[in-house]
């Protein structure tokens, strides 16, 4: 199958210059939220009978999405972005935190305000095999949303007029009445729907035809004195009017109206997206929730959709979440960017800047994981990101970072190198997760051991980590941990950064940045 694509068929990315954001009001204001999924514990906590520890997916984070802007959520998998979207749009309900939707607050809405906010703030998936229900035709797919909201409506600011076209031997006035409902039909231009209509004598009288959806509209014609009175209604039944309005919605999305019937395992992957955006557009939203649109799809065909996207955003005025693992997608298509790690954000700030002056660590490492097309950048020196990411039943204390970070802040009266701390790092994580065989400390001797896990310390450092291998090989791992605690504690560890403004409008969790 092949794909249909009308935008960026060349491949190219939409443009990086982008500034429709600057000094935009926030449509969506997001506040400590929280989300804590309470699933019994893992197979661990059962095993041995421990209570069971939420999975704290999102924990805290606070963020605004401007009108108009795009704003990226990247992060490691299971770092809580999807959890984030979802929570945000009230598909999951939320453990804490407030989320504010143009200035209502999102947790409180009655049931018609939550209506009007399900219609308003919309979710495209990212798997587009698994989001469509493979009984339903597309078209079906695309006017289910409508059919639940009862769109598309009539919009009372909407004026309608229409252009009569008199010929053939009528020589009386014509007046015209044309039903408030028919924006529901023709696209408004300049806040008003026009339909065009001609009337001319027929054989049995004169008749009115409208040169417009001809199958959803009707004009019909009754003669006066010195008159003829034309009105103009829709004809068509709801249905037949969701159906013409999800035809174009595909056509709008790069696919053909004809294709209306057809089911999704019909279309490639690239045009099932195109599907779900049509789904998602087909309530007239005002703002999107793009959870990793384009992930699952080839990258020949990536900058295809993203370039679909950015139009749509030109075209109905959109504000974007654009929620991604893949920096090298943020990039192009982000006025700013938010990274995410272990249910908090490490640091926000305009995708540019994110990307040449990264500020923290985790952004550093992240972005060291992304291959660099640009020659120019080829050769930066970056941390690179090693280690698991912490279970986020028991994320660590201070700085969720820290257990993973190469920028780690050793204590103020400590002279260490930033390896060897590292690794006193590493060997108190084991120390203290009871993960230091004894044994093998016995073996070869605490100060050779250090020699060989915990390289480069000397004078009081290697005196203090002896010391508590010593403990160690004795058994005594609580001793062991608290020697190594009493000096080599840091404040990554005691205390929990703060998100503080950084450079250029950024805002930054890391101590180092105080
Ligand atoms: N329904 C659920 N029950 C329990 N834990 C969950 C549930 N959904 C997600 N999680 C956990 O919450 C954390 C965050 O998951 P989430 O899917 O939000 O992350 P993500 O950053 O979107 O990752 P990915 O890119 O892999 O989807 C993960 O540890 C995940 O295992």
């Amino acid at each position: 199958m092949t794909e249909t694509a009308p935008d960026g068929a060349d491949g190219s990315h939409p443009s990086s210059d982008r500034t429709r954001s600057n000094g935009a009001e926030p449509l969506l204001e997001v506040r400590n939220l929280r989300k804590y999924y309470e699933d019994g514990g893992g197979l661990l906590d059962r095993v041995l009978g421990r209570e069971a520890t939420s999975v704290k997916a999102v924990d805290g984070i606070s963020f605004d999405v401007r009108e108009g802007e795009t704003l990226g959520l990247v992060g490691e998998s299971g770092c809580g972005k999807s959890t984030t979207g979802e929570t945000l749009l009230r598909l999951r309900e939320a453990t804490g935190g407030t989320v504010a939707f143009d200035g209502e607050e999102v947790f409180d809405l009655d049931d018609t305000s939550m209506a009007a906010f399900r219609r308003r703030a919309q979710i495209v998936f990212q798997d587009p095999f698994s989001s469509l229900d493979p009984r339903m035709t597309v078209g079906a797919v695309v006017a289910e949303g409508m059919r639940i909201h009862g769109l598309p409506e009539s919009d009372p600011t909407v004026g309608t007029d229409a252009e009569i076209t008199v010929g053939e031997g009528i020589d009386r006035m014509v007046e015209v009445d044309v039903a408030d409902d028919i924006d529901r039909v023709v696209d408004p231009e300049n806040g008003v729907a026009r339909v065009p209509v001609t009337v001319r004598q027929g054989e049995d009288g004169p008749e009115a035809t409208v040169g417009v959806h001809e199958d959803l509209l009707g004009a019909t014609v009754e003669e006066g004195e010195n008159e003829l009175r034309v009105e103009v209604t829709v004809t068509g039944s709801e249905g037949a009017v969701r159906r013409a309005r999800a035809g174009e919605l595909l056509e709008r999305v790069g696919l053909s109206a004809d294709q209306i019937d057809r089911y999704p395992h019909e279309f490639s992957g690239g045009q099932r997206q195109r599907v779900g955006i049509a789904r998602a557009l087909a309530l007239d939203p005002d703002f999107i929730v793009l959870d990793e649109p384009v992930s699952a799809l080839d990258v020949s065909v990536q900058a295809q959709v993203l370039n679909l996207l950015d139009d749509l955003q030109d075209e109905f005025g959109l504000t974007y979440l654009f929620i991604a693992h893949d920096l090298s997608v943020v990039r192009h298509i982000c006025d700013r960017v938010a990274v995410m790690y272990l249910g908090r954000i490490a640091e926000l700030g305009p995708t540019d800047e994110i990307f040449e002056n990264p500020d923290h660590p985790y952004t550093e490492a992240l972005l060291a994981s992304v291959p660099r097309a640009e020659v120019s950048e080829q050769g930066r020196r970056v941390a690179t990101l090693s280690g698991d990411v912490p279970s986020p039943r028991n994320p660590p204390s201070g700085c969720r970072f820290r257990t993973r970070c190469p920028k780690v802040i050793p204590p103020e009266d400590v002279e260490i190198e930033q390896a060897a701390f590292r690794a006193v790092m590493n060997l108190r994580e084991a120390v203290e997760g009871g993960d230091l065989d004894p044994e093998a400390v016995r073996e070869v001797g605490p100060a050779d051991y250090r020699e060989q896990e915990v390289p480069g310390l000397d004078g009081e450092n290697a005196a203090v980590v002896d010391e508590a291998l010593e403990a160690a090989a004795g058994g005594d791992l609580d001793g062991a941990a608290e020697t190594l605690r009493e000096r080599f504690e840091t404040v990554c560890e005691t205390t929990e950064p703060d998100a503080t403004p950084g450079r250029d409008d950024t805002v930054i969790a890391c101590h180092l940045h105080e």
